[in-house]
């Protein structure tokens, strides 16, 4: 994983490319580069043995024009505040491309959340909500999980601010189990629209998904999933990695077997179905029809894109390629399908849950999961649409002419004030 990529430059610079396709004027597209605004707070929390320890944490709020802020917390010790802030764009052209009516957001805290203990890690998700809590609201923010959290923490979320706010909100947070105002088909949401989005990418490009071979980097939420679905359309994972390391099968493996190894044993290394187990970036550039990065952002740069075989990438991942590589497999003519499509059944399946809440009742999963198909189907159309008629280099970049559209659009509506 390259060290080197500033994921909000990059941010920056896919935005200015799509730039080169619209006729928006420069002033407006600067604006659009930039967060309106960036909370960074220290946390102050005991720990079990009474110690105080300090955590550093931020929230990004960087547009929005289409609608209250949106985007989820993220807990990992690489967390920093220029990737919250590319994170939080990402989320405005994720939802700007799918058409729901939010703009975007991003927090995390730098933590390594395996080195406490669930008290303390309840502690410390309570002590950000309550920073949160002038922030977010089911009109203003709306947080969701990320990487390393989950229902948990978003439950703990939703109750101290309902708590200091005295009221009952469930909409003030999103991807909460299902007895505290979660939605059906929310943990799938994220894989069901990386394999909606694979399943019509091999339409559009007249392959075969059955039998075709598959390479899935990361096997967390949105990972595992998206294999799991994806080998339900009759393709053959062949290989899967985390941060432990690689396993791979020519014939490939029952995604469900290997979540079960890797829920018994912590990691998908030392799978007794794999013939072979190797490193995250030999996974990367195996000769496979489809490659699906979903760890981190960075996985690829344009050093191992010159390495990648695979001919089509769809990211479940937040921005898995650097700049870099998208120009070289754009030379390779390798087709990458962007994370703000592939990956926002997340957000999408939110979307959802807050509309259940406001509305308070409750949808079916199969409701959930057709309402999610037509808005990935429609976003996946729109996108290749504009591809062809604009001549953009790659989907990425017609994706960003598709977002950057409707945010310009709703700017344009309400007028610059004051
Ligand atoms: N969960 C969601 O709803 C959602 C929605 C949209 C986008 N995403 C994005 O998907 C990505 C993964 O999120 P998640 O929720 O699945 O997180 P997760 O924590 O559940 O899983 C992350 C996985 O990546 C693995 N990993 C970390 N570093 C790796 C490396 N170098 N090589 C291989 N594997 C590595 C971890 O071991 C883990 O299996 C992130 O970029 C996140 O922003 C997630």
């Amino acid at each position: 994983m390259s060290e080197q990529a500033n994921p909000f430059e990059s941010l920056q610079e896919q935005i200015d490319d799509a730039s080169e396709y619209m006729s928006v004027s420069d002033d407006v597209i600067e604006r659009l580069k930039h967060p309106e605004r960036v909370l960074e707070t220290n946390l102050s929390v005991e720990m079990d043995d009474g110690d105080v320890e300090v955590f550093k944490a931020f929230r990004s709020e960087f547009n929005g024009d289409r609608g209250p802020y949106k985007g989820g917390i993220r807990y990992h010790p690489g967390v920093n505040r220029d990737e919250v802030k590319a994170l939080s764009g990402w989320m405005v052209y994720k939802c700007a491309v799918v058409d729901i009516p939010y703009g975007g957001g991003k927090g995390g805290i730098v933590i390594e959340p395996d080195d406490y203990s669930e008290g303390e890690l309840e502690r410390i998700t309570r002590s950000f909500a309550k920073e949160l809590r002038p922030f977010i609201g089911v009109d203003k923010d709306i947080p969701a999980p990320d990487v390393n959290t989950g229902q948990r923490e978003m439950n703990w979320i939703k109750d101290t601010y309902e708590t200091l706010e005295n009221t009952t909100e469930p909409g003030v947070i999103t991807g909460k189990s299902p007895d505290s105002g979660g939605s059906a088909g929310r943990v799938e949401a994220t894989g069901r629209s990386t394999m909606l989005t694979a399943r019509e990418a091999f339409d559009y490009l007249d392959r075969d998904m059955e039998g075709a071979s598959v390479a899935v980097q990361g096997y967390g939420n949105a990972g595992w999933i998206a294999a799991k679905l994806i080998h339900e359309l009759g393709a053959n994972v062949v290989a899967v990695s985390d941060s432990s390391g690689a396993v791979y099968n020519e014939d490939g493996f029952d995604p469900v077997d290997v979540k079960s190894h890797k829920n018994e044993t912590g990691s998908v290394t030392g799978y007794h179905g794999a013939d072979e187990e190797f490193s995250n970036d030999d996974l990367l550039t195996l000769d496979v029809d489809l490659l699906v990065p979903a760890a981190l952002e960075n996985a690829i740069d344009g050093d191992l894109a010159e390495d990648v075989r695979a001919d089509v990438v769809v990211e479940a991942a937040n921005g898995p390629l650097t700049p870099e590589a998208d120009d070289v497999l754009r030379d390779t003519d390798t087709y990458v399908f962007p994370d703000i499509l592939a990956n926002a059944g997340g957000v999408t399946v939110s979307y959802f849950e807050w509309v259940q809440n406001r509305q308070r009742f409750s949808w079916t999963e199969e409701r959930v999961n057709e309402e999610l198909e037509r808005i990935i189907t429609d976003a996946f159309d729109n996108l290749v649409e504009t591809y062809e008629e604009t001549g953009a280099p790659n989907m990425r970049t017609a994706a960003y002419v598709v977002a950057i559209q409707r945010v310009v659009d709703a700017y344009d509506e309400s007028g610059n004030w004051p």
